[in-house]
């Protein structure tokens, strides 16, 4: 397959009333003159038949529109069809313009990797894109936003701005050793860089609350067998995700429901009831429960409220991150501490619900602040802030500007579209202007 015009439908398999298809390259506007008769004013919805050239028949009668690079998407010419949503539809078409020169099925990501290329967006703006798309809930959907608009790439790209600067000065001095000695010239690069370092650092201890918004807040419920964890899943989720019945040791794997708490994205876990002496298969599903409650971001320690002296064998299991929740408040009256519900009756489920809703926002919530979202990102500052320290301690001006170069080279990485010899030329050119 060669050509260097892509195409691919932009919307969901199956049938939809509407269906796009998009075109992007040197032949795009080609594409348009032979299956839809020729080339639209730009950005104006053209309806058109439109027509297999090979074949000489409809394909379907719709929308086309015509975006001239470089003020596309991707930066080149760019056409779209816009054509009822049914698999014919969009084969005929898809086979029609797999027949024209130049022309290739698009691979996955390729109209937004010629964007990145065309300078359009930079990394932390593509994967916004991809988090908008994966976006269930509407947290997710404003942190994705907020990244889309380039918060987190201008953040980056000044950070790296500002170090080149200190190490332009750094080997501007290497340059000229007579002029002066180290120490003066390393104590302002120092400064910098430990100012810098904490700035990262100071980024880095967020909570990961960017990284666990995309994934979603991993929720475990733990407790006894038999205290209702199952039944209270199923009321969370509104469905019969999990078996529920009076047998102790009924739940053995660990079962996963999504749920959209207020906005924030909640991945419940239910667990086997925890216990000693059970078999050998309820023993492997507690093991599992105990993996996934400390794995878990937040903790559902469920009790029965007919049992309140089942508290004491979990004292060793409550902490910052884990809510007593009684169940089957039908039953008995609520123990003194914790939140009282009824997973039969739906007493008390508003209550844990605004409480947990609550806890997703304190971990979750970072007002309008970009943070990071990925490990590629913590992973780059990460490495960032070890070349500064490095840069930091240095005592050779030549391993202190390796190092800063390293850290400046990491920064770059975020957006990708940072390249240390570049600023330099511009640092430096900014130098003779003044001399
Ligand atoms: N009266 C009453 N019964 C409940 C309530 N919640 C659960 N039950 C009953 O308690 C029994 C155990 O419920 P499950 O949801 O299976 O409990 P579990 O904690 O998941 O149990 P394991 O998976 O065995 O650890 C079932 O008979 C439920 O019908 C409640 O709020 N009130
Ligand atoms: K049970
Ligand atoms: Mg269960």
């Amino acid at each position: 397959m060669t050509g260097r015009t892509i195409f691919a439908p932009a919307t969901a398999r199956g049938r939809a009333g509407v269906a796009v298809v998009r075109v992007s390259g040197p032949a795009a506007g080609a594409s348009l003159a032979a299956i839809a008769g020729g080339v639209p004013a730009p950005r104006t919805a053209h309806l058109a038949a439109l027509v297999d050239p090979a074949t000489g028949e409809t394909i379907d009668r719709g929308l086309v529109l015509w975006f001239p690079g470089p003020a596309s998407f991707t930066g080149e010419d760019v056409a779209e069809f816009h054509v009822h949503g049914g698999p014919a539809v969009i084969s005929g078409l898809l086979a029609a313009l797999g027949r024209l020169a130049d022309c290739r099925m698009a691979e996955p990501g390729e109209f937004t990797r010629r964007a990145f290329l065309n300078g359009k967006l930079d990394l932390t703006q593509a994967e916004g894109l991809g988090d908008l798309i994966a976006a269930e809930t509407a947290a997710q959907r404003r942190q994705a936003l907020g990244q889309m608009a380039g918060g987190f790439a201008r953040i980056a790209e000044d950070w790296a701005l500002r170090l080149t600067r200190t190490l332009a000065h750094v080997e501007a001095a290497i340059d000229f050793p007579d002029e002066d000695l180290p120490e003066d010239l390393l104590g302002p690069a120092r400064a910098a860089a430990e100012a810098l370092e904490r700035e990262i650092r100071a980024r880095l201890a967020d909570g990961r609350r960017g990284e666990i918004l995309r994934d979603g807040l991993s929720v475990a419920l733990i407790g006894p067998p038999n205290s209702g964890k199952s039944s209270l899943m199923n009321a969370l989720a509104g469905r019969d995700a999990a078996i529920v019945s009076a047998h102790a040791g009924t739940t053995r794997d660990v079962i996963e429901v999504h749920l959209d708490l207020e906005g924030y994205p909640v991945i419940l876990a239910d667990t086997a009831g925890i216990r000693d002496g059970a078999d050998p298969i309820e023993a492997e599903g507690i093991r599992r429960a105990r993996a996934r409650a400390e794995a878990a971001d937040l903790r559902l320690l469920v009790l029965d409220a007919t049992r309140p002296a089942h508290v004491v064998d979990f004292v060793a299991l409550r902490d910052d991150a884990t809510v007593l929740v009684w169940n089957k408040t039908d039953l008995a009256p609520v123990p003194p501490d914790g939140l009282g519900v009824s997973a039969t009756t739906g007493a008390g489920m508003g209550d844990l619900v605004a409480a947990l809703a609550v806890r997703a926002e304190g971990l979750l919530a970072s007002g309008d602040a970009p943070v990071v979202t990925r490990e590629r990102h913590r992973a780059a500052l990460e490495e960032c802030a070890a070349c500064l320290g490095r840069a930091i301690v240095g005592r050779d001006p030549a391993l202190v500007a390796e190092d800063l170069r390293l850290a400046v080279r990491a920064l770059g990485r975020i957006t990708g579209r940072v390249d240390v010899e570049d600023l330099l030329d511009v640092i430096f050119r900014d130098f003779c202007i003044g001399k």
